[in-house]
């Protein structure tokens, strides 16, 4: 059961507000002045304001930043009169949860009451759960339990010298976790060497882990410091582990295990102290299997293993991580920094994201970039292909169910619904690209058979084209 307060100089408003609570089961009461309703927030019992822009008293929005320093930090949902969206859409930017309008239905107010709800008993749990709060993770976002069960294993790896073997898929953060570990670690003051084992030619891996003498193989015009003796007293991050050549697997081992090499073309061995971490977004036991990778070498890189969960297996996570994604890209284009509406991260939440934190990073970039000086982020913002994506996988989420009595069913049952505009447009975008696709396939290009076929002018298609950013030829 939570508390929340309504604030509001109408009220009846306040009445409808106290029912929708207490019918979901909550405790309420209202204020019908700010300094009333100030008087009672301060006492910091609630999780959730309501609160209205105009009073006889003065502007609620005033009272937003004093109730979002309130120790409790209960969540803000605006109540706007006809024509306040503007001052809404600032609330938003300025923490507020969300905003809802007064002429909205009961069933509005309660959804919008049940999300913030939701979103708060997330935040407090996770809060609460926090054991790493020691660790030094500033550029690693998220409090989900998932991405806290590997930071848990972050800070046990880095009281440790045991090698980590750090596996996930793409763009899930496999190196900030390894430069975590890193400088977590009792090596943090000396380097963290980064060796790219996808990006290395095969020929010369070798002499850029190992160094090489001058005159090793033709081109060698210097000696060179190999990438383990730079690792010396750090540590040695092998990216993309799955790629390293089976030759050199076999010799990298023998390092690993005396911690001494020999540069190519040299007589002299020389020591390293590092400490490897690999990272990987392949199944290395199946390539051990397979006979692609040594067993021998993954069971000495598995000290300690840390999985990185998929960006879809922690939603929780993308509220966060859009917020500061926002930041900084509104930052680096000299922006004022914006709002975000709770509809943009449900439609976020709704996609698979298969490029995970990387993939949501450039489309926050993208979104940034539409919205301009809009002071609010929404899901029209963001790129044709995303919206596609969140309306496609809305009707695959289409169930068949019978109807209860006296209730027709629905024929989009999705847990994010967006606008009804928002939805049409996406879909019919997406139903006159196939058209123009298929029309210009089939008229092999020719401009004049498609606009026979079609029926289209020649300037309507070619306008079509244009605005599908599809070619005419
Ligand atoms: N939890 C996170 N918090 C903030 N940023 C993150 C997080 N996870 C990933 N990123 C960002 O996402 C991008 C991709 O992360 P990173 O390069 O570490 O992923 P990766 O798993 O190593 O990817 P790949 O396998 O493709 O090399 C980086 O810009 C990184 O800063």
């Amino acid at each position: 059961m939570s508390r929340v307060l309504v604030i509001d100089d109408d009220e009846s408003i306040c009445l409808t507000l106290l029912h929708v609570a207490k019918r979901a089961g909550h405790e309420a009461c209202y204020a019908l002045t700010l300094a009333q309703g100030w008087n009672l927030a301060a006492s910091g019992e609630f999780d959730l304001v309501f609160l209205d822009v105009r009073l006889t008293d003065g502007n609620g929005l005033d009272l937003l930043p004093k109730i979002n320093t309130l120790p409790g930090s209960p969540e803000v949902i605006i109540i706007t009169g006809f024509g306040d969206s503007e001052g809404a859409e600032l609330a938003i930017r300025n923490g507020a949860w969300d905003y809802i309008e007064k002429g909205d239905s009961a069933k509005a107010f309660s959804l919008s009451l049940s999300r913030a709800l939701e979103y708060r008993e997330q935040k407090l749990s996770a809060l609460k759960g926090s054991t790493v709060v020691s660790l030094k993770r500033d550029a690693i976002i998220g409090t989900s339990p998932r991405l806290k069960e590997s930071l848990d294993l972050v800070a046990k790896a880095s009281c440790s010298e045991a090698a980590v073997l750090i596996t996930g898929e793409t763009g899930t953060g496999k190196e900030l976790f390894a430069r975590a570990v890193h400088e977590n670690s009792r090596r943090s003051s000396a380097r963290f060497v980064v060796v790219d084992c996808a990006a290395m030619p095969e020929n010369l891996v070798e002499s850029m882990l190992f160094g090489h003498e001058k005159g090793a193989f033709t081109g060698a015009d210097h000696s060179r410091e190999g990438l383990i003796r730079t690792a010396d007293r750090g540590t040695l991050f092998l990216d993309e582990v799955g790629e390293l050549p089976l030759s050199i697997q076999k010799a990298f081992l023998r390092v690993l295990q005396e911690h001494r090499f020999r540069p190519v073309g040299s007589s002299t061995e020389l020591s390293s102290d590092f400490r490897v971490v690999a990272a990987t977004n392949r199944n290395l036991d199946t390539m051990v299997t397979a006979g692609s990778f040594r067993q021998d070498l993954l069971y000495r890189l598995r000290g300690f293993e840390i999985h990185l969960p998929p960006l879809r297996e922690r939603l929780d996570d993308i509220r966060d991580l859009v917020r500061s994604f926002v930041d900084r890209f509104c930052e680096a284009y000299g922006i004022p920094a914006k709002g975000l509406a709770p509809e943009l991260i449900q439609l976020l939440q709704s996609l698979q994201w298969p490029g995970n934190v990387r993939q949501l990073a450039t489309v926050m970039e993208q979104a940034v970039v539409a919205a301009g000086l809009e002071p609010v982020l929404f899901s029209r913002h963001l790129p044709a292909e995303i919206r596609i994506e969140a309306a496609c996988s809305s009707l695959k989420t289409e169930k068949p169910h019978p109807a209860l009595p006296g209730q027709e069913s629905s024929a989009f049952d999705c847990s994010v619904i967006p606008p009804l505009h928002e939805f049409r447009e996406t879909i019919y975008n997406e139903a006159e690209r196939k058209y123009l696709l298929n029309l210009m396939g089939q008229a092999q290009h020719d401009i004049s058979e498609a606009c026979r076929v079609s029926g289209l002018s020649q300037s309507r298609l070619y306008a079509l084209l244009k605005k599908q950013h599809l070619t005419s030829h």
